[in-house]
């Protein structure tokens, strides 16, 4: 018998896919499942159009059978079928694809649709087996064929007898070597697994024998092992089902089967999107932050079907980053089968299935905020870092879709409020939208500086994380309000109250201020009167860009870049601490340096900025006690 070689660029194709395109072996199963399942949907399309021909659903399935003695892998359908010219051009030719020109001729007509859309998938085979063995007999044909390859040399064909129409695909699978073991591919419970991880949801029955433990009959305590024929898949998945079918305790268990999470989702968001592109999606926002979410370990994305067969586990393309906390699956029929990484970045279905997925997890979040205010505190406790985050990169070019999902807390209300809640009450006088940063809530509470803006009875939002002025500093401002920490030089506040009084004082203390200033030797820009607090005698502002709270987070990067704050001190002459130091400047410039680097030191403290040399500074305090 004539042995035929592959076309040379198939040649090289498949010792190319047969050492890299795959790293799971397994997968092998999946295409020829797959396969197989095209086959049946194939005469399934000819019903529909073929009068003689009727499509019984019954009699469609696919047979997997393995032969441990024989070590073969049988993978048995009773689709379509292959005649000569079939084995001949669709088998002997790589990177053809006979599933996508049978498509183009048949249009999909009712949604039952082809997966394979690119022509290697046949070929995976050879990962496993050592001679692949297709035995064919096409619909409509009385000869059935015998096509056999021990993959790169070629193959042979010649007729054979099979009864039925459909196909039977015999893998003889390799040897275990060193490295590789091939057992499991004839293991019952192995090749079960392997069929319920990819290909669950091929819609008609996968059938295979399968041991298992009985009772004997006649007992009540005597197993004996008994072989029957199962139906391993599931075949219509949850997500193919009608919403008005589902219960949130569907939902719930899908989430724990899949394993998206050791918690109970906060929320599940079910798609059936059949506009520009036809995908369906079921998408979670957890409850808990994964151990590992803040972190470089964490990678992002979601399960992605090509028509009910997983083609990828995380596919991070389908989420942006900001959203990275959604888990779950997207099942497309507009993507092939075969699709890499690096194509499925350029997919363009793929692309508008990411863009809706993004507007309708934002709707999501939107109208949990709206009307389900605990769940959406919840979900912010635990995920609203990440919408700041999202705020922050990429030069804020995602802030107008994140804005309105942003929470602070509140001087006032004492909890969580939105932007929005913030600037639709603030009064008609009031400038700027006011914020304070620091550790912790309880902190910000006692910082002196915030005493002007409460004072006047102004609404402040306090700052606890360490992306938040970042954040903040991108947005610039929410509805035309400027953001205005309460340690900034210009508060908008000071000057119609305290003007003309400011700048006479300005004028008498200067001398004072500089030599301070000096004293101080670079560490602050300079010293002022301050005209926002109250009853406190010192604390540090800042002018410029740079606040105290983000040089604190820049110097604790690693790449510790050494950004500087532009430090002012402040000082606050109704204080009786301010006489002293007016006195001391007339009378004793020692104690005014003492009292100087008091002052100075308290305002670091006050600030949780580390003193330089504490040893020092309870040196001075010994001093003016004795
Ligand atoms: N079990 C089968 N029954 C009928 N035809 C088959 C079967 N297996 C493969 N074929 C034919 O062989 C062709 C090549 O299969 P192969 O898996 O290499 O590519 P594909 O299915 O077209 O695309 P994909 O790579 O996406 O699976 C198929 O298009 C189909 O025409």
């Amino acid at each position: 018998m004539e042995k035929k070689q592959f076309q040379a660029e198939s040649k090289r194709l498949l010792e190319m896919m047969i050492n890299s395109i795959y790293t799971q072996k397994e997968i092998f199963l999946r295409e020829l499942i797959s396969n197989a399942s095209d086959a049946i949907d194939k005469i399934y399309y000819k019903a529909l159009t073929d009068a003689n021909l009727v499509f019984d659903k019954d009699n469609y399935y696919i047979r997997i059978t393995a032969d441990k003695q024989n070590r073969t892998l049988t993978i048995q359908d009773t689709g379509i079928g292959m005649n000569h010219e079939d084995l001949e051009n669709h088998l002997g030719v790589i990177a053809k694809s006979g599933s996508l020109a049978f498509k183009k001729e048949n249009e999909a007509k009712d949604g039952h649709n082809i997966i394979g859309q690119f022509g290697v998938g046949f070929y995976s085979a050879f990962m496993v087996a050592d001679v692949v063995t297709v035995v064919s007999k096409a619909l409509g044909s009385d000869t059935a064929y015998k096509w056999e390859s021990t993959g790169a040399e070629g193959y042979t064909i010649e007729p054979c007898e099979k009864d039925s129409v459909g196909t039977v695909i015999t893998l003889k699978i390799k040897e275990n070597t060193e490295d590789e073991s091939y057992d499991e591919f004839l293991e019952e419970y192995r090749l079960r697994s392997i069929i319920k991880k990819y290909s669950d949801f091929i819609r008609y029955p996968i059938k295979m024998d399968m041991v298992t433990k009985k009772l004997k009959e006649g007992s009540d305590n005597e197993f004996e092992d008994v072989q029957e024929e199962q139906v391993v898949n599931s075949m219509v998945p949850i997500w193919r089902k009608n919403k008005s079918e589902l219960t949130a305790e569907d939902y719930e268990k899908f989430y724990n089967e899949k394993h998206y999470g050791f918690d109970k989702p906060l929320k599940h968001i079910h798609i059936s999107a059949d506009g520009a592109v036809v995908y369906q999606a079921i998408l979670y926002i957890p409850e808990s932050v994964p151990f590992d979410y803040y972190s470089k370990e964490f990678e992002k994305g979601l399960e992605l079907y090509a028509n009910g067969v997983l083609i990828m586990n995380k596919c991070s393309d389908l989420l942006p980053d900001y959203f990275s906390f959604v888990k779950g699956m997207v099942d497309s029929e507009s993507l092939s089968l075969n699709i890499s990484r690096e194509m499925l970045q350029h997919d363009r279905q793929l692309k508008l299935i990411a863009k809706n997925i993004e507007s309708k997890i934002k709707g999501q979040l939107q109208s949990l905020l709206k009307d389900e205010r605990e769940k959406y505190e919840k979900f912010y406790q635990s995920f609203g870092r990440q919408l700041k985050f999202g705020v922050y990169s990429d030069y804020g070019m995602h802030k107008a879709t994140l804005q309105d999902l942003l929470m602070f807390y509140s001087s006032k209300e004492k909890k969580l409020v939105t932007l929005d809640e913030y600037v639709s009450r603030m009064p008609e006088d009031q400038k700027y939208i006011y914020y304070a940063s620091g550790e912790s809530i309880e902190r910000i509470e006692k910082l002196p500086q915030t005493e002007l803006v409460t004072d006047k009875g102004y609404e402040l939002l306090y700052f606890t994380d360490d992306i938040d002025e970042f954040a903040i500093k991108m947005l610039m401002n929410y509805k035309e309000k400027e953001f205005k920490s309460v340690s900034s030089g210009d508060l908008g506040i000071e000057a119609e109250e305290n003007g003309d009084k400011a700048s006479d004082d300005k004028n008498d203390h200067q001398a004072l201020f500089d030599y301070m200033k000096d004293q101080l030797s670079g560490k602050v820009s300079k010293v002022r009167i301050s005209k926002r607090l109250k009853t406190h005698p010192v604390c540090l502002t800042t002018e410029g860009d740079v606040t105290i709270e983000m040089e604190k987070i820049l110097n604790a990067m690693p790449n510790n870049p050494n950004v500087k704050a532009e430090k002012v001190l402040e000082i606050n002459v109704n204080h009786d601490v301010f006489r002293s130091l007016t006195e001391a400047y007339e009378k004793d410039k020692e104690k005014l340096n003492l009292y100087t680097a008091l002052l100075y030191n308290q305002a670091l403290l006050i600030e949780g900025l580390p003193i330089q040399d504490p040893v020092e500074f309870t040196n001075d305090i010994c001093k003016i006690m004795v």
